[in-house]
């Protein structure tokens, strides 16, 4: 991978699998074990088989972590619906479906997220070829490979989808790309030589017994690709 100038190791904790009946103290246990930003993974029982949390939640979580970056990962139908009040909420990156793009062009969706002052992430599923990203990725903030089928967290990594990694990467030398799905100390190893840098990682951080040691390690392997 070439050197890359701009880019950054940042480990951003998914919360998804934590546990929800104290939101706030986990997202605080994960910002106090060292997560560079933190990944909310927002689902509306249509686009994926699971129904998660919304803006009115977002909305009184904020404020307690204003200096901290929030990723929202928008796994619902109608991204362009929930711009808007996400962005009053005051999250930093709305992170939507090109498969989801809900009657719009992925154009639109990102032109309306930058318009609400967020940065604008694109994601794609495991099934969805990498070839058709290209078009967005002179518009996007960021660009994150699913390693899983989005819906759920806990599931196995897929490592066939390294090459999609790679392939933006050969394209965008100094675009964030994201990981999701299965991410752990098992496997960041490929996802770094790949040349992912921005690491969503739920279960392997969140239910391990250390989870600071967990971010320093995948931390340390994105770094060392990036060196
Ligand atoms: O978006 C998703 C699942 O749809 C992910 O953010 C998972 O929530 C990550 O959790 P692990 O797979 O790392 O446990
Ligand atoms: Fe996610």
């Amino acid at each position: 991978m070439p050197p890359q100038q701009h880019l950054v190791a940042k480990i951003g904790p998914s919360i998804l699998n934590s546990d929800l009946s104290r939101l706030a103290d986990e997202c605080d246990r994960m910002v106090k074990s060292g997560a560079d930003y933190l990944h909310l993974d927002v689902m509306d029982g249509n686009f994926v088989p699971n129904l998660t949390f919304g803006h009115p939640v977002v909305a009184t979580l904020k404020p307690k972590f204003k200096e901290v970056f929030f990723d929202m990962h928008m796994m619902v139908a109608e991204p362009l619906k929930w711009v808007e009040s996400m962005a009053e909420t005051g999250a930093e990156q709305y992170t939507f479906h090109l498969e989801a793009a809900g009657g719009h062009t992925a154009s639109d969706v990102i032109r309306k997220i930058k318009e609400a002052g967020m940065k604008a992430g694109i994601a794609i599923k495991p099934n969805t070829p990498v070839e058709a990203l290209l078009p967005y990725l002179n518009e996007v903030d960021m660009v994150l490979i699913m390693t899983v089928e989005p819906g759920f967290g806990g599931q196995k990594f897929m490592p066939d989808m390294m090459p999609k990694i790679k392939k933006v990467r050969e394209m965008f030398a100094n675009l964030d790309i994201g990981v999701d799905g299965g991410v752990s100390e098992a496997n960041i190893g490929e996802c770094a030589e790949a040349g992912a840098n921005m690491i969503v990682s739920g279960s392997a951080i969140v239910k391990s017994q250390d989870p600071a040691s967990v971010i320093a390690s995948l931390k340390k392997s994105v770094e060392n690709a990036l060196a």
